[in-house]
């Protein structure tokens, strides 16, 4: 058992702000949940500040970190805490320095073990792999696979996250390498008995793993 990953929501590619509020709630309600990820690509940064708007509070009043994709600026604007950057976003250096050192700052590696050392040398809050299944929600040119997260647990204090199509069903063998969290979308939004049927699902799957 390896009952410390724990589970990092990031949100379906479209939303309707005031409707995913409630879907959001449901999903954290249910269980064990230590933080949301607002991920919306390609909408300008009002879009980015409504979503904020109404989500944020869902996730902060139920004492869940509340994460903005991509945009630090907007992060650090809007009181989000944290941001999650990417290789080709702004570089971990600029982030931080928008963020302040007590913001949650998270990089992405892909399948890399010299990025992750980078980003964790550079101080990063944690580094993200992925993607370790096939996945429908985003193009994905690397694929990771369980025993880098293994490697990183025996190099590193700094924890990692593992991301793409990460499923109640397949993550076991994540969560045993040493994932600390575990990053999804569709397996939580398109649950066919909703979002909180599959944190239950997740927060057992990770008990017995
Ligand atoms: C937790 C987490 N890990 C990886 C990503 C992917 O970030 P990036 O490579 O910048 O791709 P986009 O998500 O921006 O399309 C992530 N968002 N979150
Ligand atoms: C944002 C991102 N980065 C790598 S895979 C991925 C998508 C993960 O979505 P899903 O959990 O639906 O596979
Ligand atoms: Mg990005």
């Amino acid at each position: 058992m390896k009952a410390d990953c724990r589970l990092y929501l990031v949100t379906p590619p479209a939303l309707e702000p005031a409707a995913f509020a409630v879907q959001l709630a449901t999903a954290l309600d249910a269980g064990d949940v230590a933080c949301v990820q607002l991920r919306l690509k390609d909408v300008d940064d009002d879009t980015v500040r409504r979503a904020i708007d109404a989500l944020r509070p869902v996730a902060q009043e139920r004492e869940v970190a509340f994460i903005l994709n991509d945009h630090p600026r907007l992060a650090k604007e809007m009181g989000c805490d944290g941001v999650h950057v990417g290789q080709t976003d702004m570089p971990y250096r600029e982030a931080r320095k928008i963020m302040g050192g007590d913001a949650i700052v998270g990089v992405t590696c892909h399948d890399s073990r010299h990025l992750a050392m980078v980003a964790g040398e550079d101080g990063a809050d944690y580094v993200a792999f992925g993607a370790f299944f096939p996945t429908g929600t985003k193009e994905t040119e690397h694929r990771a696979m369980p025993e880098l997260l293994t490697w990183w647990q025996e190099m590193m204090e700094i924890p990692c996250v593992a991301i793409g199509g990460i499923t109640p069903e397949n993550c076991g063998d994540v969560v045993r390498a040493g994932a600390d969290f575990l990053a999804v979308v569709s397996s939580v939004w398109q649950h066919p008995e909703g979002p909180g049927a599959a944190v239950r699902a997740f927060n057992k799957a990770i008990a017995e793993a």
